[in-house]
C-alpha cells in the first residue's frame, strides 16, 4: 500500500446520495457554513486542476445549481493563480448562492452564455481541458435538450474532461447511465463518493475519481451518509490481536462444510484461505472424497449429510463456512448448521430462499448478484440496479450480515452498510468466492464479531488480489489470493505503523 491518506482517513469515507447532500447542505446552511463550504470545495477543485494540469487552458462549464457555483469558485482560484480560463454559463442570473459566485467571478473575469454556438467557438480556440460544473447531485433525468446537445458535442470531442462532484447527467444514486451523460477522464467528488461513482456502468463515465474533503468535520458528513466506504486505517483497526501465549486451541477452529462427489475443490480453497488467514485448526467435512490443498487440514467424509449431527457430537467449532460444492441438499444442511448458533458463513449452494429468516447475529451470507437474485426472488438485473438496496433487503429478510459480492462488494450489517474499496477485475475467476468465505470464517473463528469479520475479510481478500494484480493481470487464481492474505495483512499492519509514526511525529512537532 502506498496510499498516503489524510488524517480523516482514520474514519471511513461517506458514500453520499443526492438526499444526503441535501441534508448536509441544510445543516451547513443552518450553521452559516454553506457559502464557506462552496468556497472550500471550489478552491480544492482548483488546486487539484493546478496540480494535475498546471499549463492547461481550461474551459469551465457552469450550470444553474450549486455544482455551477463550485465551478465559478474554481474559475476564480485558477484565474488568480495565473491559469488561463474561459467560462461559459447556462444562466447569467445572479440569484442564490451560485449567483453570488457568478457576481464574484464577474468582478475579475468574463462569462458568456453557454449555447452550442458559444461552445463551438470556445472549442475552436485552444482549449486543453474542460471542467464540468453543469450538473451535480441535483440532476433528474431526462437531460433537457439544451444540455444534451452540449454533452453530446463534448463526448464527441477529443478533449479531456474533469468533472466536479460527478459527470453531468449521471444520477448520483444509481449505477445506470442515463441517455446523454457526460464521460469524464477524472472526477473530483465533494465530501465523499456518490453511489454512481462506485458501481458499473455509471462509474465508467467518471474515470478516475478522488474525494475532496469539504473542510467540515468528517462526523457531520458521515451522519448524512447512505453507506460508508472502508479506508486502510479503518480496516487496519479491525485486525485481530493475538496473545503471546496463543495456541491452536485459541486461534480458532474452523469447519468447512461442503463438497460432494466431484465438487471437492471449492471447500479445499475455502480451507486453504482460512489457514492463510490464521486459523488454529481446520476441518473439512463433506460427503465426497475430501481433497485438501494443505496437509494441515483434518478431513471427514460423511456417508450421508444426516451424519453431520453425530460428527459434531461434543465438538465445538469456533466458526463455520458452508455451502461450497455442497449440491442439492445444501438448504437442509444449512438449516441444521444455523440452528447450532455458531458464527457461520453461508455461501454458494446454501444461499437459498428456504433459509429466509434463519439468520442470527453470527451469520454472514455471501451471495454474488445471481445468488442474491435467487434469495430475493427477483431478476439479477434488479440486484445490479441498486446493490446497496439489494444487500439491505437480503439482510432484512434473512437476518445476520450480508456480503453482496461484486466489483465493489457491499456489506450490509446491523451497524449500517459498507462498500469495500479493494478488489479488481482480475478476480473474475472461479473459486474467488470460496476463498472469501474461508477468510471471513477464519476471522470470525479468531474472535471477531461476524459483521466485523465480514468487513475486514472482504477488505483483505480484495487487497491480496490488488497486491498480486500487477504481476498476474487477469491470470489471477483464487488459491493465489488465499496465499496472498498474509501479505495483505502485513501491508495493512505496516500502514497502521506508518500512520502511527506520522501521528507521533505530528504530536512531537506541534
Ligand atoms: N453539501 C455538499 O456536499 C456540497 C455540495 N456542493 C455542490 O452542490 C451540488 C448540488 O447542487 P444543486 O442541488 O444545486 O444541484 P445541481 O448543481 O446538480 O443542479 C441543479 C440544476 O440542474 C437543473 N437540472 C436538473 N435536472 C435537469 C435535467 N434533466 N436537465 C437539465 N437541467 C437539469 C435544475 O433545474 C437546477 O437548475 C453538488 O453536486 C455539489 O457540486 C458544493 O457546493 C459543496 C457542498
Ligand atoms: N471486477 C471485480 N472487481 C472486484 N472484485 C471482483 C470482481 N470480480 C469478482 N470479484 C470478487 O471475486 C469474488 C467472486 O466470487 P464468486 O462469484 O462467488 O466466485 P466463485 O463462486 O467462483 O467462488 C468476490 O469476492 C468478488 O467481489
Ligand atoms: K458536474
Amino acid at each position: 500500500m502506498t496510499s498516503r491518506a489524510p488524517a480523516n482517513a482514520t474514519l471511513p469515507e461517506a458514500v453520499l446520495t443526492a438526499a444526503g447532500v441535501r441534508a448536509l447542505d441544510a445543516r451547513l446552511e443552518a450553521a452559516g457554513l454553506l457559502r464557506l463550504t462552496m468556497e472550500n470545495a471550489g478552491r480544492a477543485v482548483a488546486e487539484r486542476v493546478r496540480a494535475l494540469r498546471p499549463h492547461a487552458r481550461v474551459l469551465i462549464l457552469v450550470g444553474r445549481g450549486a455544482n455551477g457555483g463550485d465551478a465559478l469558485v474554481a474559475a476564480r482560484h485558477l484565474h488568480a493563480a495565473g491559469q488561463a480560463v474561459r467560462v461559459l454559463a447556462l444562466g447569467l442570473e445572479e440569484t442564490g448562492l451560485a449567483g453570488e459566485m457568478l457576481r464574484a467571478w464577474r468582478a475579475m473575469g468574463e462569462v458568456d452564455l453557454l449555447t452550442p454556438q458559444a461552445l463551438e467557438a470556445a472549442l475552436a480556440q485552444r482549449c486543453d481541458l474542460v471542467l464540468d460544473g453543469l450538473l451535480g447531485t441535483g440532476f433528474r433525468p431526462p437531460l433537457r435538450p439544451e444540455l444534451s446537445a452540449i454533452t453530446a458535442r463534448l463526448n464527441a470531442a477529443d478533449l479531456e474532461v474533469f468533472a466536479i462532484d460527478l459527470p453531468s447527467g449521471l444520477q448520483a444514486d444509481l449505477p445506470q447511465v442515463p441517455e446523454g451523460a457526460l464521460r469524464a477522464a477524472r472526477t473530483f467528488t465533494l465530501g465523499g463518493p456518490k453511489p454512481a461513482l462506485l458501481f458499473s456502468p455509471a462509474r465508467e463515465c467518471a474515470g478516475e475519481w478522488e474525494a475532496l474533503p469539504l473542510a467540515v468535520p468528517q462526523g457531520w458528513v458521515l451522519e448524512h451518509a447512505r453507506a460508508r466506504r472502508l479506508t486502510p486505517a479503518h480496516a487496519a483497526a479491525l485486525l485481530p490481536q493475538r496473545a503471546a501465549d496463543a495456541h491452536k486451541g485459541t486461534a480458532g477452529e474452523v469447519w468447512v462444510i461442503g463438497g460432494s462427489e466431484g465438487m471437492s475443490g471449492a471447500p479445499a480453497m475455502a480451507a486453504h484461505a482460512a489457514l492463510r488467514t490464521g486459523s488454529g485448526l481446520l476441518r473439512m467435512i463433506g460427503t465426497g472424497e475430501p481433497r485438501p490443498i494443505d496437509p494441515e487440514v483434518i478431513t471427514a467424509r460423511l456417508p450421508d449429510w444426516a451424519d453431520l449431527e453425530a460428527y459434531r457430537a461434543d465438538r465445538r467449532p469456533d466458526a463455520l463456512a458452508l455451502g461450497m460444492g455442497l449440491g442439492g441438499q445444501a438448504a437442509r444442511v444449512a438449516a441444521r448448521v444455523l440452528a447450532w448458533a455458531r458464527p457461520t458463513v453461508v455461501d454458494a449452494d446454501a444461499l437459498t430462499p428456504e433459509l429466509r429468516g434463519l439468520g442470527h447475529p453470527g451469520v454472514v451470507w455471501t451471495p454474488h448478484p445471481a445468488e442474491a437474485a435467487r434469495m430475493l426472488a427477483c431478476p439479477t438485473h434488479a440486484v445490479l440496479a441498486d446493490p446497496l438496496e439489494a444487500a439491505e433487503c437480503i439482510r432484512a429478510a434473512y437476518g445476520g450480515t450480508v456480503v453482496l459480492k461484486g466489483g465493489p462488494t457491499v456489506v450490509a450489517a446491523e451497524d449500517g452498510t459498507w462498500v469495500n474499496p479493494t478488489g479488481n477485475p482480475g478476480m473474475a475467476s472461479a473459486g474467488m468466492g470460496d476463498t472469501l468465505a474461508g477468510v471471513i470464517a477464519s476471522l470470525a473463528g479468531q474472535g471477531l464479531e461476524a459483521a466485523v469479520a465480514a468487513r475486514l475479510g472482504v477488505y483483505l481478500h480484495g487487497l491480496s488480489a490488488d497486491l498480486l494484480q500487477p504481476e498476474r493481470g487477469y491470470g489471477l487464481q483464487a488459491t493465489e489470493v488465499g496465499c496472498g492474505i498474509p501479505r495483505a495483512w502485513r501491508a495493512l499492519r505496516e500502514w497502521v505503523d506508518w500512520a502511527g509514526q506520522e501521528e507521533r511525529k505530528r504530536c512531537k512537532d506541534s
